[in-house]
Parts: structure tokens; sequence; C-alpha cells
């Protein structure tokens, strides 16, 4: 989906080339329950929900104006299969869960890793946004540390075609660092 069809506010979305990759690192194929952390305009809930349309998508955000977003998009969509909680993670959350997408942690990112592996099943699916390098660390350290299993680390630069004077450039947006790991079997 492009982010032009999202309704937006004065959340960052993410961008969707960025969505795009990190969805496929969530490999929802064979989930049933996914949780979106964060999910600010609804945008990674949404594509999950719309392209997965037998997964339940637990949408977790703080914020009531991005929290109006996520109703919104959905409400757009026409999707059924979309559970908004309004709160803080980590927040109580019943039952086992095969996939979490981190677009959104605070300052409370140990606490959000454990109950991500208390939460998922063995060899479920932790994939994580960041732009800030210090959290991006920090996080790494965290997964390590506490056991999960096949870390995967990229960068991605997108850079986007706009014109320029008489011609086009290619207008570089900030880097995305994408995590995507697995709870390891115990
Ligand atoms: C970068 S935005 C997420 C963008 C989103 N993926 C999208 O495409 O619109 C981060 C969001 O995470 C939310 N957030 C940060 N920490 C959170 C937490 N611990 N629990 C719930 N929401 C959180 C913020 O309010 C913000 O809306």
């Amino acid at each position: 989906m492009r982010n032009s069809e999202f309704i937006t506010g004065k959340v960052p979305i993410t961008k969707e080339e960025v969505r795009a990759i990190s969805i496929n690192k969530l490999d929802l194929v064979n989930a049933k329950r996914f949780i979106d952390v964060g999910a600010g305009t609804g945008s990674v809930t949404v594509e999950a929900a719309y392209h997965y349309p037998n997964i339940e998508v637990i949408s977790i955000e703080r914020n009531d104006g991005a929290l109006d977003l996520v109703h919104k998009n959905i409400e757009k969509f026409d999707l059924k299969n979309v559970e908004i909680v309004k709160g803080y993670a980590p927040i109580n959350i019943d039952g086992k869960i095969d996939a979490i997408f981190l677009g959104g942690t605070g300052d409370n990112l140990e606490e959000i890793i454990l109950w991500s592996k208390e939460l998922l099943n063995n060899g479920g699916r932790l994939v994580a946004n960041f732009i800030i390098v210090e959290t991006f660390n920090e996080t790494l350290k965290l997964l390590r540390g506490h056991g999960f299993e096949n870390i995967d680390v990229s960068v991605l630069n997108v850079s986007k075609l706009e014109r320029l004077g008489r011609g086009e450039y290619f207008k570089p947006l900030n880097p995305i660092y994408i995590i995507s790991c697995e709870r390891g079997e115990e």
C-alpha cells in the first residue's frame, strides 16, 4: 500500500518501503495473532490485517491523536480483524502471539522485550524499526541478552525522486534500522 492511501496527521507514518520489508520479515503467512506496538497511524496494522484477513491483529497505541488515526484507517479499509487497544506497552494480553512489530517503544525497552518474549510462541517473530542509533543499539543488546535467535539487522536508506530546478534528483530520507529475530525455543 502507498502512504498516500492512509489518513495521516501529526504522527510519523512508517515509510511504505520500510513497511513492506518489515511486514515481509514478520512472516505472517502462517500466523494467527499479531501485535503492532505503537501503531501510530495504523499503517502496519492495516496492511497486515488487509493482506492476511485470517489473522487477528492487536493494535496498541498510547496517544489519543494517533488512536483516532488508527480508527479512521481501519474504517477506511473496512477491516474486521483488528482489535485496537489504548495503552502504554507492555500491557496485559491474554494468550499467545505469533508475531510482534515494534514501531514505537518509549523508555521501557527491556520490559517490552521481556513482555514480547513471554507472549511469543516458540519461533515467533519480532521485528522492530528504529531511527535513533542508541535505541537500536540498546534493543539489539537486549535481544541478544534475552536469548532471541536468528537476529538479522538491516539499514534501509530510501531516496525518492523529486523535482529540482529543471531536472530531478533522489532526495534521501533518514535511514531506518530494522531488526528481525525469533523467540528461541525453551
Ligand atoms: C513512529 S510512530 C509509529 C508509526 C506507525 N508504525 C505508522 O506507520 O504510523 C511511534 C508510535 O508509537 C507510540 N508508542 C511509543 N511507545 C509506545 C508504547 N510503549 N506503547 C504504545 N504506544 C507507544 C507513539 O505514541 C507513536 O504513535
